[in-house]
């Protein structure tokens, strides 16, 4: 089947060669088309090009682009959409002065979710979770990457990764799953941070590996969760599954984590809202893929990444929503990258190139989606009629998507 975008106003991020990621100054260029055409043939970016050039091939249905702009779909590296319930409580609770810490502190936060989790069934929370990846597709994420954590309990953390799984068999954008066992440690484990560790490595990780549960594992290295040899423990026992790092790191506090995650062959490190120039210097001698999540910092006030000190650095940077019930509740991709223009001063270039090109190389999928590139799946969108592609950040409270393609078919 032939679908044939014509007439687009502008068609954005085409590259016509491969490319992983673009770091520092190369981010500013997002290769775009004025006036042209795009070819989808089933579930593949068949060709595209100026419309002095647009083929007429039979047997297509044609779609009327004028006014609008195309572009590849989100691509969100760094999320925890499948949880149960909320923590609108919680949210209250720091209207009224609490802080994120204070709230963990008194039992709230990743361990109120967990006891949540594991009183619901898996069932019950595939049906919550769905409704959230079913939103977030219509808003224009074409692949997601969802971490388990919320369980905390070997039967928690499967039944979780259970549910990603059955999210990837039944819908047709890209998702990996990451094993978050590392969250948080049990209120009975407080004492005893060894004996976690040990079940997560001995019990969970060889049922996890055994039905093939995960393709990434995670920690949150932090001040008060897991320290830098803790992580570096769990790194390294999920290297021995196959599972490669994504590490939430530095969202409090630098402790020299972003070191060991490089080290230890991290794809992506996650947050960064407090970034030394130690940091920098280490990620530019990487290929790790620093993440940002600028919604985070929105919701629970603390700083955001900065983007800037980075970006001219020479570091690459992707965007994520880290939709999550506590810090995140929210997986609008459009909402994170009108944030990261309007708070971290990314240009809009700058931006989309950090939710599609790097996010993709941050969730080891580079070489199917998150470029205009022939032969990458034809997983694009199209907006409303818009003056350019700047007004996507610029209306920064609306959604200016308009049709959403995943695998060449277009979503309802
Ligand atoms: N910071 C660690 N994990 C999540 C929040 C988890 C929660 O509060 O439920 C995050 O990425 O922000
Ligand atoms: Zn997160």
């Amino acid at each position: 089947m032939l679908i044939l975008f014509k007439n687009i106003k502008e068609l954005l991020q085409v590259r016509e060669s491969h490319i992983a990621y673009v770091a520092g100054e190369e981010m500013k260029e997002l290769p775009k088309i004025d006036n042209a055409y795009l070819l989808i043939e089933d579930t593949i970016i068949k060709d595209f090009g100026p419309m002095t050039q647009c083929p007429n091939p039979e047997n297509t249905t044609v779609v009327d682009a004028s006014g609008c702009v195309v572009l590849p779909t989100w691509v969100d590296s760094h999320t925890h959409l499948v949880y149960a319930g909320d923590r609108v409580q919680e949210f209250a609770d720091r209207i009224n002065g609490l802080s994120y810490e204070e709230i963990a502190e008194r039992g709230g936060g990743i361990l109120n979710s967990a006891k949540r989790l594991n009183e619901t069934s898996e069932d019950e929370i595939y049906e919550q979770s769905k409704k959230r990846l079913e939103e977030i597709i219509k808003l224009g994420t074409g692949a997601v990457e969802i971490k388990s954590g919320y369980g905390l309990t070997t039967e928690g953390e499967l039944k979780m990764l259970r549910v990603i799984k059955r999210l990837k068999e039944n819908y047709d954008l890209p998702i990996k799953a990451t094993f978050l066992g590392a969250h948080a440690f049990p209120a009975e484990y407080k004492t005893d941070h060894q004996a976690y560790i040990d079940l997560m490595l001995n019990e969970m990780l060889p049922e996890i590996a055994k039905e093939n549960l995960a393709d990434y594992i995670d920690a949150f290295l932090e001040t008060g969760y897991f320290s830098v040899d803790e992580t570096i423990q769990i790194m390294k026992a999920g290297k021995q599954y196959g599972l490669t790092p994504k590490i939430h790191v530095n969202q409090f506090t630098a402790i020299n984590g972003i070191q060991a995650c490089v080290e230890n062959g991290a794809l992506s490190v996650d947050h960064l809202e407090i970034v030394t120039d130690e940091d920098i210097a280490v990620l530019k001698e990487s290929n790790t893929m620093p993440v940002a999540l600028p919604s985070c910092s929105y919701f629970i006030s603390i700083p955001y990444t900065p983007a800037r000190r980075m970006i001219d650095s020479g570091l690459p940077l992707a965007l994520a929503t880290d939709y999550n019930p506590g810090t995140t509740p929210s997986g609008n991709m459009n909402f994170v990258v009108a944030t990261a223009c309007i708070k971290m001063k990314m240009t809009p270039e700058e931006a989309i190139n950090a939710a599609t090109l790097n996010a993709a190389y941050a969730m080891g999928i580079e070489n199917e989606t998150g470029t205009i590139s022939r032969g990458k799946k034809a997983n694009v969108m199209m907006t409303k009629p818009v003056t350019s592609f700047y007004q996507i950040p610029y209306e920064f409270g609306s959604v200016l998507i308009d049709k959403v393609m995943i695998n060449g078919m277009f979503i309802e």
